[in-house]
């Protein structure tokens, strides 16, 4: 079917860091957007908020009553690398195997999503030509989700661009289920990268003495293991989710002394300092200055010669000083909205899940604007970031199926705006 060919064709551009061919998945998107035949209705800007490299492209389709807040749709363009030797495919291929499995770097995280909305906003107008949405509804496809957001998502929220939309509800990538039910989200970690450091006593390799660099790290290092296990039994234990936890995983290591430019090491010397680097993740609900103090005294004393340094990826509060959480109540009158749209083609949603890892979402929500994280893959393996990402054919085109649902009723929605 075509709109499967459209999901290889972009799937097919690789916008995987370090280098993501950011102009070419645009000028596609763009295209895709504009062979959408409804003349004079739907449009399309490109905006460059930090260089030429970087550009985000937006896609509206008017409302009749564009003094309603709009609806805003995310997907993010960029991936993160692949390792095309560990694959069974090369991960740019969009092979579609036998059993209709499409293997790509990014079929579910997140090009899926980018290219059923346009297939949805299609069928919705080839169905019903005289379709006109009440709420605005927009697109973006933005750069660098995978490195932060930084240079796109957290840029766009401050333009001009993004305030004149009047953006009410917000729609962001999900995760894929293993069962039959649509999973959703409304909250992200949020992520802190941790770096630690240990200077010591430099010596003789063959010495025997306290306080050595190396030492004081692995010291942390167990303690640092010790409380990830306490976090990981609590999961294990079925007492909490994943995603209800502090996660703290171990990224790097680094210590010792180069022998020259061979990559290999002085084996007869003692580093006077050593680090590690850990993805930490923390729900919404924890209080981030216990983690903090728990790092300092720790993980990182200074009575052990340790320092340490806490990059912040994004907000833990909203503008409010609330963590940022989007209600799945009568509070929110978009949650049942989104819930009946979901349920009226067919689909079930289970429980609303926090997110593990972390989205753009958090952009939204800081400004207090209701979000989901929602990417229609159901019995399907999660394997973002994974080798062999893939996604199934059918899977795909039920998704399609089921942002129809989601954008018509998103869009004619009239009731209160909280
Ligand atoms: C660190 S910002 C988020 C980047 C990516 N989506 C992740 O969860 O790791
Ligand atoms: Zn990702
Ligand atoms: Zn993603």
């Amino acid at each position: 079917t075509p709109a499967i060919t459209r999901f290889q064709q972009y799937l097919r551009i690789n916008t995987a860091h370090p280098h993501p061919d950011y102009s070419a998945a645009v000028s596609f998107l763009d295209g895709l957007a504009k062979s959408i035949p409804i003349p004079n209705l739907l449009h399309t800007r490109t905006l460059y908020l930090t260089t030429p490299q970087k550009p985000l492209l937006l896609v509206t389709l008017p409302g009749s009553n564009p003094s309603l807040p709009s609806i805003l749709l995310n997907s993010h363009l960029d991936s993160v690398p692949a390792e095309p030797s560990k694959w069974s495919h090369p991960p740019f291929s969009a092979v579609r195997t036998k059993d209709g499995s499409i293997f790509a770097r990014g079929a579910q995280d997140d090009k899926c999503i980018a290219i059923q909305y346009l297939e949805a906003i299609r069928n919705i107008l080839h169905k019903d030509p005289g379709f006109r949405p009440i709420r605005t509804l927009h697109i973006c496809y933005v750069p660098d989700e995978e490195i932060g957001g930084l240079d796109g998502m957290a840029r766009f929220v401050e333009s001009q661009e993004f305030r004149d939309m009047n953006v009410g509800f917000f729609l962001d990538e999900g995760q894929a289920s293993l069962n039959d039910e649509y999973r959703v989200f409304y909250a992200d970690r949020s992520p802190w990268n941790l770096v630690i450091k240990a200077t010591g006593q430099p010596g003789h390799g063959s010495k025997m003495f306290d306080n050595s660099a190396m030492e004081n790290l692995m010291k942390s290092v167990e303690v640092v293991s010790r409380f990830r296990e306490n976090q990981f039994d609590l999961v294990k234990a079925g007492v909490l989710a994943n995603s209800e936890v502090i996660s703290a995983n171990p990224v790097y290591l680094r210590a010792g002394i180069p022998s020259s430019s061979d990559g290999k090491f002085v084996m007869n010397m003692q580093p006077s300092e050593a680090e590690g680097g850990y993805d930490v993740r923390l729900p919404p609900t924890v209080d981030p200055d216990l983690l903090k103090k728990r790092i300092a005294d720790e993980w990182a004393p200074a009575t052990r010669n340790m320092s340490y340094h806490i990059v912040e990826k994004g907000p833990l509060r909203d503008y409010m000083g609330r963590p940022l959480i989007t209600a799945t109540n009568d509070s929110n009158p978009w949650w049942a909205v989104f819930k009946h749209a979901v349920e009226d083609c067919g689909g079930k949603l289970s429980k609303p899940e926090i997110l593990a890892s972390t989205t753009d979402a958090r952009y939204m929500r800081v400004r207090g604007i209701p979000t989901f994280g929602f990417s229609p893959m159901k019995n399907t393996p999660i394997l973002l970031h994974d080798h062999n990402e893939f996604l199934k054919d059918t899977v795909f085109l039920e998704g399609i199926k089921v942002y129809e649902s989601i954008i018509k009723a998103l869009t004619s929605f009239k009731g209160a705006t909280p």
